[in-house]
């Protein structure tokens, strides 16, 4: 019987871990901790719970009263950032040890924003620094964002309600920000409290924006009014909607999908990297509140990237290589088309959503991916390093 999990335990001395099916490396990290069962996150329910000690989620399982009352839960852990499925009051209320996974994955949805800004920028035939870029929300994503697309020479404007700007840099208001060419929303999703964000973009704020303005959405669905945005779209033919997420997931609004520019089912923090950072951060926590050693790191189970390095000749204008080097790392109109193309033909769209999700290629943080570019070349060799990349002079 492990007396640091439970000394009134007497029957049974075996530590049950209950984890969704689809964290990586929770055999590798958790195999130690005890016996592991996995389970499809959207469907566990509180029978599965019954002898678990340990619960491991991910954004699909509504942790609450409803799922762990009764249960010998002592411990609950979310290989995610979000945290609007898990029912903290009731955790803190019942001394039941609580972690997410902060920032693990802020990386890959930077990744995926710019991947986006690179198909605005082509089709409007314009450059990156032609782009004013608003961002609501400047956490672990935001501000990771932020920076990069200073660096990159864009004109950014930031609000968040809850940070200093010694922190985070210049703050404006959401009006301000709700003024640029593109929005892009990176904040939890809040039902209440000093400034909710549930629906915090409705059809006033909408109209707000320029007609020809972009929206792109990759923090949670309901952060935007989908029926507000729905009518907006069909009345402002130039507006542009990017959507990852998406208000009553898994269930899609077909139209509204259809009214978007870019669709992907809710995989902006889909790289390797971070889904096994993921792991790595609940581990840690777990092994904290427990106080058992960190024995394991992540880097000893990432594989090797497949696509290891680009390479730019000195002539190749800054601009067509940072798209080129973005869209190596990420290509966000893939995942578009697998949307488009599955969700069209799907006979359950709840389930083809999940499978999309399940069956997510294999994609890498863009600091994976080495740049190449000759050594005269320092304006190049600056933007592509300040953009994320391993750059190296040849
Ligand atoms: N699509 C995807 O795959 C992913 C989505 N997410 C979502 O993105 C959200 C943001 O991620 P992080 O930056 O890591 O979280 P974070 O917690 O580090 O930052 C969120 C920021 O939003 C700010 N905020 C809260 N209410 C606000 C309001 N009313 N107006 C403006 N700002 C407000 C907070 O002060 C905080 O600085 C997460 O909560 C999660 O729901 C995160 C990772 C992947
Ligand atoms: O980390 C978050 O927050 C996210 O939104 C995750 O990337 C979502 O992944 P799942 O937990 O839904 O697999």
């Amino acid at each position: 019987m492990p007396q640091w999990l439970d000394q009134t335990k007497q029957e049974d001395s075996t530590v049950h871990i209950v984890a969704d099916e689809n964290i990586p490396l929770i055999e590798q990290f958790f195999g130690e901790f005890g016996e592991i069962t996995r389970l499809p996150g959207r469907s566990m329910k509180a029978s599965d719970l019954s002898n678990a000690d340990i619960l491991l989620v991910r954004s699909v399982t509504e942790v609450d009263a409803s799922l762990l009352a009764d249960t010998p839960v002592k411990f609950v852990g979310t290989a995610t950032i979000g945290t609007d499925h898990i029912d903290t009051e009731y955790l803190d209320s019942k001394g039941i040890g609580f972690a997410s996974a902060p920032g693990c994955n802020a990386q890959a949805v930077v990744d995926y924003v710019l991947s986006a800004l690179s198909v605005i920028v082509d089709s409007r035939g314009i450059e990156f620094a032609d782009l004013s870029v608003g961002i609501v929300g400047v956490g672990n994503v935001g501000l990771l964002l932020r920076q990069r697309l200073e660096q990159m020479g864009m004109t950014v404007k930031a609000t968040d309600p809850f940070k200093e700007e010694e922190e985070v840099g210049e703050l404006t208001s959401l009006d301000d920000v709700l003024s640029c060419d593109v929005v892009s929303l990176h904040t939890p999703l809040e039902r209440g409290g000093e400034h909710p964000t549930w629906h915090l973009i409705n059809e006033a704020r909408l109209k707000q924006m320029a007609p020809d303005a972009c929206l792109l959405n990759a923090c949670r669905g309901a952060v935007v009014d989908n029926a507000a945005l729905s009518a907006h779209l069909k009345q402002a033919p130039d507006f542009v909607a990017i959507l990852d997420v998406w208000e009553n997931e898994p269930e899609l609004d077909l139209e509204l999908m259809e009214l978007c520019s870019l669709a992907t089912p809710h995989i902006a923090g889909y790289s390797l990297d971070g889904k096994m950072k993921g792991t790595e951060l609940i581990y840690q926590a777990a092994c904290g509140y427990f106080g058992l050693p960190v024995r394991l790191k992540l880097g000893q189970f990432l594989p090797e990237p497949g696509i290891r390095r680009v390479d730019f000749s000195a002539e190749v204008p800054i601009h067509q290589a940072l798209r080129t080097a973005i869209r190596a790392s990420y290509e966000i109109r893939v995942d578009d088309g697998v949307m488009r193309s599955v969700m069209r033909r799907s006979q359950n769209l709840r389930e083809s959503f999940d499978r999309m999700r399940k069956d997510y290629p294999l994609r890498r943080d863009t600091i994976n991916l080495r740049v190449g570019v000759p050594s005269r070349a320092h304006d190049l060799q600056d933007v592509l390093e300040a953009t994320g990349f391993d750059v190296r002079s040849k």
